[in-house]
């Protein structure tokens, strides 16, 4: 608990693994009294009514009904990130509360966190830092050759913020870029980055060396990517994600990862995060696994705490929030 006199904010724990980020501390405490969820739920009735806002870091804490029902004060929530699967948003618009996110801080560190993928699984980075770090002449003549990324096509799957600047990048790498996405970008912009768009999803999966997952998880892109689409892409191909585990249905490319159906592929996302020791993906060799670390960068962070404090400062206030979601 901090001062009493600030509006309450509810935290789901003061650094830590599940806490807030530990630098962050020092000055969420400037504008608001920090009450973490345990001390709120060993005493409700005190703090319950002194909390307006919740402050989501890292998917947490959980925002179900028995929680909106015992915060009575509550006007926003104020989720890190720019994913807003972890919430029901109709459930939250129903008591009348307001949701804000950080699109912005995050889309240029993921964005350099799909291409850092990319680049790793094409260069088997991760299986040649294993065999420097660990040389023996037997395997130093084993042939490490990788995937050209110069000149290769790169199939977008989302073209929101994050998917815009990958494909900037890749321009710079002189990658042809394919895009699916629910609505086609203006002319100018695909232009810009040279993409062209993609109506039919099973031809950009034929077409691609790369196929890279930026889109939100929705019921309707839940396992966009199963056993049929994979076998729909090339054998040399390489699968990335930077959205959500349950993008792809992970069953199914274990199979095809094993089986050779596509070559490899590196996934900042899991289900679940982590996965357990002894999950059979960490078996492989032809895999990158990262643990979601799309937008931890420092400035990230920074700027994502930054624009929370704005958006909830501006509810608590009655003025327009920056970064509110709004219900479609
Ligand atoms: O996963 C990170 C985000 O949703 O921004």
């Amino acid at each position: 608990m901090g001062d009493q006199d600030l509006p309450g904010v509810l935290v789901s724990g003061l650094e830590g693994s599940y806490g807030i980020c530990e630098d962050h501390v020092g000055d969420l405490q400037k504008h608001f009294n920090l009450i973490t969820l345990q001390e709120f739920l060993e005493n409700k009735t005190q703090f319950g009514p002194k909390i307006q806002a919740v402050y989501i870091w890292g998917g947490r804490p959980a925002i179900d009904q028995e929680l909106l029902g015992s915060l009575p004060s509550l006007k926003i929530i104020a989720s890190a990130g720019v994913g807003l699967d972890h919430l029901d948003l109709k459930l939250i618009a129903n008591f009348g509360v307001k949701v804000a996110n950080t699109p912005q801080a995050v889309s240029n560190p993921t964005a350099d966190m799909g291409m850092a993928l990319l680049l790793a699984a094409a260069r088997r980075v991760v299986e040649g830092h294993m065999l420097a770090s660990a040389p023996d002449t037997e395997t130093f003549s084993t042939n490490w050759v990788g995937q050209e990324v110069t000149g290769a096509t790169l199939g977008l799957i989302g073209m929101g913020s994050i998917g815009y600047k990958i494909a900037q990048r890749a321009k710079a790498f002189e990658m042809k870029v394919l895009y699916h996405n629910r609505r086609r970008r203006k002319l100018e912009e695909e232009e810009a980055v040279g993409a062209t768009y993609c109506e039919s999803l099973d031809d950009l999966l034929q077409r691609s060396d790369f196929v890279l997952l930026a889109v939100s998880l929705t019921p309707q892109t839940q396992r966009l990517i199963g056993k049929r689409e994979l076998s729909l892409m090339k054998p040399t191909a390489i699968l990335i994600n930077i959205g959500r585990g349950l993008l792809v249905d992970q069953d199914a490319l274990m199979e095809a990862l094993q089986t050779g159906v596509i070559k490899g592929a590196a996934l900042d996302v899991t289900y679940p995060e982590p996965l357990p020791r002894d999950h059979p993906l960490l078996k492989l060799s032809n895999i990158v696994l990262t643990p979601h670390l799309g937008s931890a960068t420092h400035q990230a962070r920074r700027q994502m705490m930054e624009n929370l404090v704005q958006s909830i400062l501006a509810s608590l206030n009655g003025l327009p929030v920056p970064n509110e979601v709004l219900l479609k």
